[in-house]
């Protein structure tokens, strides 16, 4: 379980998050809502180590994360995927794989592991990345945060700018995210997409998780939507 207990954060004179407490679990998949720069993205790069927590704790099953480095922190179980996704283009599927592959025990066996988990990158595995799909793209980025092995994966926005096939395959990714017993934090704008595949939304809002629902208790013109996302 990752949990982070009262972070505070932001950058130079901004605190942009302020006691902010949340925790997701193996198998879980927590959405994470917000206006334009409620602090979402800062949640996920101050988890990374990428942004240092002024005061608070993150850890993961109980370890500490926020005194490590932040390649330590990316060993420890912690994948993330950033927004724009962030490929090789010029390389191949199975290179861009290999990258994230690198620093494993047994590549062999994770690599198969990732592409049963995404047959569509099988197919296409000497493919130049930036020739993909955009919903492609997200699924090589996701596969490559995969190949880490990692306990946990943060999404920013992967259904962002995707055509409607696409944003469906990437809820069919995260779904089968969750059967491999990953915990995933998803930063998503879209209700529906939100309401498909998570198990709780949080609204972030005043540096904190203003509140939070498991999503079946939510619909898509539920007061919270209207609250925090403004739809
Ligand atoms: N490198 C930075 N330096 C200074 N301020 C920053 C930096 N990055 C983000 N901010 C500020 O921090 C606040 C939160 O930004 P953040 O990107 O976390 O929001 P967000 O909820 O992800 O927004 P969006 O939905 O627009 O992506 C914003 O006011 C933003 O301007």
């Amino acid at each position: 379980m990752l949990t982070l207990d009262r972070v505070t954060s932001g950058y130079d004179a901004v605190i942009v998050l302020r006691d902010l407490s949340l925790s997701v679990s193996g198998g879980e998949v927590l959405c994470l809502m917000g206006r334009n720069g409620a602090g979402k993205t800062t949640i996920l790069r101050t988890i990374m180590g990428l942004v240092r927590p002024r005061s608070g704790q993150i850890r993961l099953d109980g370890r500490r994360l926020d005194t490590q480095p932040a390649h330590g922190i990316a060993r420890a179980g912690i994948g993330y995927v950033p927004q724009g996704r962030r490929l090789f283009g010029d390389l191949s599927v199975a290179q861009n794989l290999t990258i994230g592959l690198m620093a494993r025990d047994r590549p062999q066996r994770t690599r198969e592991t990732v592409l049963q988990l995404f047959p569509r990158l099988r197919e296409r595995l000497n493919q130049p990345a930036r020739t993909l799909s955009g919903g492609e793209q997200q699924m090589l980025a996701i596969g490559r945060a995969l190949c880490m092995e990692p306990k946990v994966l943060l999404l920013d926005e992967p259904s962002e700018g995707l055509q409607p096939s696409m944003i469906a395959l990437i809820r069919d990714t995260i779904d089968a995210l969750r059967r491999t017993g990953v915990a995933t934090i998803l930063v998503e704008q879209r209700v529906d997409t939100a309401l498909a595949v998570a198990d709780r939304i949080g609204f972030v809002a005043g540096g904190r998780i203003a509140e939070c629902h498991p999503a079946s208790d939510l619909g898509p013109d539920s007061e919270a939507f209207h609250r925090h996302v403004g739809v």
